[in-house]
This record gives structure tokens, C-alpha cells and sequence, in this order.
């Protein structure tokens, strides 16, 4: 569904010159939910505007839905749903004008319009909702709305710009739930920006994760953890030292510490080698008095990767106002 080979861009002015992404790859599926996380400034939107036709890159090919992005743009609008960081109803128009307006765009007939209107506002909770003003709609609503917009068409395939930003906790886990049946429902390929790790946890079977315009890693949330970062083991016994030489043996492990009785280490899966570690230190007669394990988060993924934490690069990411 998208093909994308080295694809750059450069920004320029009299003062400045920024490369905002700098020779990415991107290769997604057909029905795959992908997210594209990365602290801001990373890079995120301006691989996604031009992804969208929005933005014209500087360098790269790029295949989007059945569609070469450079010699064939409208081909690709045509086929694809975009909704951005703003948003995209209009404040003032009521919510069922703005729709039959969008269907227009995309040369739907009103009849068939006016169906396809009923049914999205009623599969994303907003039934009843037609003759409201936009501005009158709650974060969690208008978002929602954004996204109704964004498939009113019917695409094969909808780019998301920080879906969930600004949307309090409530709102974010029910438009999460719509996201997924968008996929589950209707097939469609979706791939989202996101800087928010709970976010790719919940909804993404698939990540890129970049930094600096560069993709950095990419894999199964679950999988990028394991290989990448490892689960934490901490063990305090009776023989710290041995029981460090011991951990030492174990396939994958590293960073190994010793602190007074405590030993911690990284290994990728901690509950495969646990048994045959404890086995090994009753062998030994070393006692075990706590054991903890530590699933690792998507941060520490890119604490591992690049010696940052997403959250030092990310200050306003917490920001949250309420539906
Ligand atoms: N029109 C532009 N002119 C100059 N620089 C730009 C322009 N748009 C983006 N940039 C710069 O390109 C870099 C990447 O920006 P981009 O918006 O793609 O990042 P992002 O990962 O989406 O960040 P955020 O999470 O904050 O939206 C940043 O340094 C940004 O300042």
C-alpha cells in the first residue's frame, strides 16, 4: 500500500536550511495499522504531508496506494484520506452542511452522499449531531468529525497526523476504538503520527520509530522491546556476586549491575530464562529472597537507541484538555 524509497526533504530559506526528513523507507501492507512515533521536531509530519501529495519532497520515489506520488498526485488524493493536526471542519458551518459539502468534492451524488453521512455519523458516535455548528462540538467530537471527513470517500488508505493530541484520556481510548474498526470494519490501511507511547502501545501492530528525519528502528511494538531494550530483572540473593556470573551466562544478557544484595540485568524475554536461573542458584545453594521483572516500555526502546528519553525530547506531550 505504500512503497517509499529515500525519500527527503529539504527545507530552505535565505537564513536557514533544515532537513526535516533525510532519506527514509517506509514499506506498509495492505490492512496494516502502523504508527510512525518520534519525539517533535523528528519529522513525522512533513513525511506524512508528503506522503498526502501536500508537501513535494525533495528527493525519493514513493509508490501510494496503487499510485507513483510524483508522476501521479491526484491518483493518490484520490485514493487516500487525510487528516491532519488541525482541524478540518470549518468552525461555523453545521456539521451535516460540511459534510455534504466534502461528498461534493469528491464528486458523490447527494443521494448517495446523504447515506454514506447517516451511517459514518452514527458509526462514530455522532448522531444527532447534523444541525450543530462545528465550533459548538466538544475536542473529542470535532475529532472525530475530522476523521469522518477524512473517509466519507471511502479510501483505501487514511493518514492520521496525532490523532489523539489534545484529547483527554476518556476521548483518546474511544477514538482509539474507532481507528481500530476502521481497520477492522472496512480493511482500510491505516498509518498514524504519534508522539505518544501509550498511544503505539494501544493501537499499533506495526512502528517506525524516527529521530532526526531518519527512521531508527522498526517492528511489532512487543518485538522492538524484547530485541531492542530486553525486560529488566532484578534479583536480590544471598550471593550477589555469583549470582551476576550466573546471569552473566545467560543468552542476550547485559548491563548487569551489582548493588549491595541486588543484582539487576537485561535480558530480551525475562520469563523464558527465569526458571532455569533460579534452578541454577538453589544448584548452587545461593538464596533468593524478591524477584522482580520489568517489561520495558517503547521509551526505553529509544532510550537504547539513541541515549535520549522520547519524554526529555517531548516537554509538551502531556498536554490534555478535556472533552
Ligand atoms: N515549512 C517548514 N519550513 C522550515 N522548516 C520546517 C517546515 N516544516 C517543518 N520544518 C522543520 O522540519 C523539522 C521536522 O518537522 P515535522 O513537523 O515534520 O516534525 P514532527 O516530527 O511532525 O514534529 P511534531 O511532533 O512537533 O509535529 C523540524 O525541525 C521543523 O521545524
Amino acid at each position: 500500500m505504500i512503497k517509499v524509497r529515500d525519500l527527503a526533504k529539504t527545507f530552505r530559506s535565505r537564513k536557514n536550511t533544515v532537513e526535516a526528513v533525510r532519506g527514509v523507507d517506509i514499506d506498509v501492507a495492505e490492512g496494516e495499522l502502523v504508527g510512525f512515533l518520534g519525539p517533535n521536531g523528528a519529522g513525522k509530519s512533513t513525511t506524512l504531508r508528503m506522503l498526502s501529495t501536500l508537501l513535494r519532497p525533495t528527493s525519493g520515489v514513493a509508490m501510494v496506494a496503487g499510485c507513483d506520488l510524483l508522476d501521479d498526485p491526484a491518483g493518490v488524493r484520490r485514493r487516500i484520506g487525510y487528516v491532519g493536526q488541525g482541524n478540518g471542519a470549518g468552525g461555523d458551518q453545521r456539521v451535516g452542511e460540511e459534510l455534504m459539502t466534502q461528498a461534493q468534492l469528491y464528486g458523490i451524488d447527494r443521494r448517495q452522499a446523504r447515506l454514506r453521512v447517516e451511517e459514518l455519523l452514527g458509526q462514530y458516535d455522532l448522531t444527532g449531531m447534523e444541525t450543530r455548528t462545528v465550533s459548538t462540538l466538544s475536542g473529542g467530537q470535532r475529532r472525530r468529525l475530522d476523521i469522518v471527513m477524512g473517509v466519507l470517500h471511502r479510501p483505501q488508505l487514511v493518514f492520521l497526523d496525532e490523532p489523539s493530541t489534545a484529547l483527554d484520556p476518556q476521548s483518546r481510548s474511544n477514538l482509539w476504538d474507532h481507528i481500530r474498526s476502521l481497520r477492522d470494519l472496512h480493511s482500510t490501511t491505516v498509518f498514524l503520527t504519534t508522539h505518544y507511547l501509550d498511544e503505539v502501545d494501544a493501537l499499533c501492530e506495526r512502528i517506525l520509530v524516527i529521530d532526526g528525519g531518519r527512521i531508527i528502528t522498526e517492528g511489532t511494538p512487543d518485538g522492538l522491546k524484547s530485541e531492542v531494550s530486553g525486560d529488566l530483572l532484578v534479583l536480590e540473593t544471598s550471593d550477589p556476586s555469583s549470582t551476576a556470573a550466573t546471569a552473566e551466562r545467560l543468552p542476550g544478557a547485559r548491563e548487569i549491575t551489582v548493588d549491595g544484595s541486588t543484582v539487576r540485568f537485561r535480558v530480551p524475554l525475562g520469563g523464558s530464562v527465569l526458571p532455569g536461573l533460579l534452578r541454577e542458584l538453589d544448584r548452587n545453594q545461593i538464596s533468593v529472597m524478591s524477584v522482580q521483572t520489568h517489561r520495558p516500555t517503547l521509551d526505553d526502546v529509544f532510550l537504547t537507541l539513541t541515549g535520549r528519553s522520547l519524554r526529555d525530547t517531548d516537554a509538551d506531550s502531556t498536554d490534555e484538555q478535556g472533552e
